[in-house]
């Protein structure tokens, strides 16, 4: 890392949710400069697999964040995660109710990789969970996922905004963790249910802030992360 980018790098992973390799690669390029990491996720992966984390990691300097939301049988998931942990990526996303087992296999195929066990969606509120059978508050479900992921080895959890606080005194400061549903104020919430301002996130404790068409589908997505940079040092952002 240069002494220019430990100096302007948010604390931001830039979901680089794109239709194809050629918007990827140019919202890639504007956001780099500003942020610590990029997120590529299913959209992108599953149209272009190995070759789009190449083109977006052209973009040097940042971390790369690879959202495959991995939920199957433990030893389905540990060839999974073996099968991308080639590419290096800093972290990869399983569904921590896939349980122990399944976290575990993934944490033991892939050692140089931070699994980040996604808790609760932030697009479900409560009424949205108790449809598929969770009842009770949605913290309480985030905890309890949290508190078997952290068990299991993961070392990184996605959560919504709402929950860090607790989940920090639940599993100590060594964890790395993760928030979307972040929305800067007056934003489109879009189809996220469980949301809060970059600068809220931040001061309950988050590590990482994942914003996407916040940035990506402002006109000029370079300059929303600049600002969106600038916003969270003014907050008392650490630089990374
Ligand atoms: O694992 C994730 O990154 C994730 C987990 C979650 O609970 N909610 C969530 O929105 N995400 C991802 O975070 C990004 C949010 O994008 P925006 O809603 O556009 O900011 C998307 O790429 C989602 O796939």
């Amino acid at each position: 890392m240069t002494r220019r980018r430990a100096i302007v790098a948010a604390p931001i992973a830039v979901a680089i949710d794109a239709p194809d390799i050629e918007t990827a690669a140019r919202w890639a390029a504007a956001v780099a400069p500003h942020v610590s990491t990029l997120k590529v996720g299913l959209e992108l992966y599953l149209r272009y697999g190995p070759e789009v984390v190449e083109t977006v990691r052209g973009a040097r300097g940042v971390e790369l964040f690879l959202d495959l939301k991995l939920h199957d049988i433990p030893a389905t998931v540990a060839g999974a995660a073996r099968a991308v942990a080639r590419l290096g990526p800093a972290f990869l996303t399983v569904h921590a109710s896939g349980g122990a087992d399944m976290i575990r296999a993934a944490v033991e195929a892939a050692p140089d990789t931070r699994i980040a066990a996604v808790t609760v969606l932030t697009s479900l509120d409560e009424a949205a969970l108790d449809t598929v059978g969770v009842r009770g508050p949605a913290s309480d479900a985030v905890r309890r996922l949290a508190v078997l992921a952290v068990g299991a080895g993961a070392r990184a959890l996605v959560c919504s905004p709402h929950e860090v606080a607790a989940l920090r005194s639940e599993v100590g400061p060594e964890v790395t963790l993760i928030t979307p549903g972040v929305r800067p104020a007056g934003a489109d919430q879009g189809d996220q249910a469980r949301v809060a301002t970059p600068e809220a996130a931040l001061a309950a404790g988050a590590d990482l802030l994942v914003i996407g068409r916040p940035i990506t589908r402002a006109p000029d997505p370079g300059a929303a992360a600049a600002a969106l940079g600038a916003a969270l040092r003014r907050a008392g952002a650490s630089p990374s």
